[in-house]
Order: structure tokens, then sequence, then C-alpha cells
């Protein structure tokens, strides 16, 4: 499924300038796209305009060319997925309870999990390694444990893309590069919101890099993450080299000092209009390449 965003601005009464500021994408059917920039930058806010949990005060949403202000939750589930970063932790319910609250937008209200239900659930649990503790109550789960579960119930909604707020931050380095080789593996639509760079830079075909709402890069890893960059968003001193299969590969000396960061913070503050070192990230918001995988052939029930 291709999502696109169009001139996409959020506020919230009160902040002095909107939290998502004219952001303006395209995601091809297929891709594996990495959402970059720094707390507070606005990638949980636009992964939420995306997945239709904000209305946004400009701009508009597509799916495959469709505009989904005014879905129901119910249909827009059925297209894609949210995950999360951090959801209570106090239900009684099972694991597998848990992960089957992703088939809820193909059941009737009152109907119990039927075979298909159960099938696509026990799959989801062994695609994120967690088929042993499909009985185990959720409260017992660990944080990364619990991730993976909120991983497994995205994916057992069979949606044809992907919308993940950081889903790696609870998990040891194995269940990392599991999942984002999954996720990459998956032929669904994929937006990730990730602080891990060299994730995003070996696994994302595309890198989208927010700072202070904007969209200020995006392209492929080795063009949006430079030294420039990663001192003038990320406020660190880098050292960008190419590793063996043509990704970045980054090495970070430190933060920057800070009078090397105090123009960068001027230039970027609320209300400027992009900072400096990035002005291709308006012209270049709509790059994205030709499908590469189709979405998941048979799923379900449409809307
Ligand atoms: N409902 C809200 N009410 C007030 N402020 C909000 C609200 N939602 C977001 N913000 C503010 O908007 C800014 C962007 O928040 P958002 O969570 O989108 O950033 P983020 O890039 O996901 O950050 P992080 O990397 O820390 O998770 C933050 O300053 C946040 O405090």
């Amino acid at each position: 499924m291709r999502i696109t965003a169009e001139g996409l601005t959020w506020s919230v009464a009160g902040l002095p300038a909107p939290v998502v500021r004219d952001v303006s994408v395209d995601i091809a059917p297929g891709e594996t796209v990495g959402l970059l920039g720094p707390n507070g930058s606005g990638k949980s806010s636009l992964l939420r305009c995306l997945a239709g949990l904000r209305t946004p005060d400009a701009g508009t949403v597509r799916y495959d060319g469709v505009c989904v202000r005014g879905w129901s939750a119910r249909r827009i589930a059925r297209h894609a997925a949210f995950a999360e970063q951090e959801t209570g932790a106090d239900s009684e319910l099972r694991v597998s309870d848990v992960v089957g609250l992703g088939r809820t937008p193909f059941r009737d209200r009152w109907r119990a999990p039927d075979a298909t239900d159960r099938a696509v659930v026990a799959a989801a649990l062994e695609r994120v390694g967690l088929t042993a503790l499909a009985d185990r109550s959720w409260k017992a789960l660990s944080g990364g444990e619990r991730q993976r579960a909120h991983i497994a119930r995205a994916l057992a909604q069979q949606p044809y893309a992907l919308l993940l707020d950081e889903p790696t931050n609870h998990l040891d380095i194995r269940h990392q590069l599991e999942l984002m080789e999954l996720l990459s593996g998956t032929g669904q639509t994929v937006l990730v919101a990730l602080h891990d760079l060299s994730l995003a830079a070996r696994y994302c075909d595309r890198l989208l890099l927010l700072h202070h709402g904007r969209l200020v890069a995006t392209g492929p890893p080795s063009t949006v993450l430079t030294a420039d960059r990663l001192a003038e968003v990320f406020e660190v001193d880098a050292e960008l080299d190419t590793d063996a299969v043509g990704r970045p590969a980054i090495t970070y000396r430190g933060p920057l000092a800070a009078e090397k960061t105090r123009g960068a913070r001027r230039q970027g503050r609320p209300g400027d209009t992009a900072i400096p070192g990035a002005p291709e990230a308006a012209a270049s918001s709509f790059d994205a390449p030709a499908s590469r995988t189709p979405p998941p052939a048979a799923r379900r029930a449409d809307a």
C-alpha cells in the first residue's frame, strides 16, 4: 500500500509552533522507511497522523491515493497497523489474547476467535519468537517481550502497512536485528521510527529525517546520514564511513560542544522554515522509488 501525506500540519494548543509542520511524504508499496529525528522532533505525532489517530490541521493522508479523513478506526486498522512505544501493563490477558486483539478489525463484535484467527495469532507469535510465552500472563512479560508481542499484534492485523514507533527500544541486540530483518522482509509497507541510526542505515531503503516537526531530509541512508547533518540535527560529532555492503557506518566521537550547537539550535528553532544544510528537503520529499515488493496477497475481507 502506498502512503502519501501532503502538507501535513498538526498543532497542540498552547505550543508556540506546530508539532508537525508542513510534512509531505510518499512511501511506496513494500518500502521500508526509517523515521529519524531527535527527541521531540515529531516522529510519534507524524506516525499518529498517518495512522488516523490525529486529525491534522492542514494537509491530507492517502492510502493508495484515497484520502483517509473520516475513515473509522476499524477501516484504518484493516489497512495499517500502528504499534506505539509504550502501552499499559495492567492487563489480566494472556499474551495470545493481546496478540489476538489484532484480529478485532476483521471480527463481528461478539464473535469469538475462529480457527483462522487462532492460526494467524500463532503465526505472528512464531515470527517474533514468542510461541513459548503464548499462555503467559501479559503482566509477567519483560519490556522486550511485551514489545515483541506488540509487533505480533500488529502482524496479526495482516495490514498492508506497518507504522511502528521505536519498536526496538527495549530489545536486546539479537532481537533488534531479528526484528529489523523481519520488517525489511515482510513485503509490507513499513514506516518505523528509530533512534538507532546504525540500524536505520543498515535495514531501511530510505530515511525521513525530522527536526522541529519539519522534514529536513529524505533519501537513501547514504545521502541522509552525513556528518554535517548529524551535527546540525542531533548535535553529535560523528564520523561517517561506508560498511562492507555500502551502507553508512557511524562512529560517534561525542556530543557537540555547547558553543558549536548554539548556532544550529538558533537556526532550527520553532518558527524557522528549514535548517541550513538541508535545502533539498522540500524538493526531495516525493522521491519514493517504484514498488519493490507487492503487498501481502491473500488476506481477508477488505474495507
Ligand atoms: N498531546 C500533546 N500535548 C502537548 N504536547 C505534545 C502532545 N503531543 C506531542 N507533543 C509535543 O510535541 C513534540 C513532539 O512530540 P513527539 O512525541 O511527536 O516527538 P518524538 O519525535 O516522537 O519524540 P521522542 O523521540 O522523544 O519519542 C514534543 O515536544 C511533545 O512534547
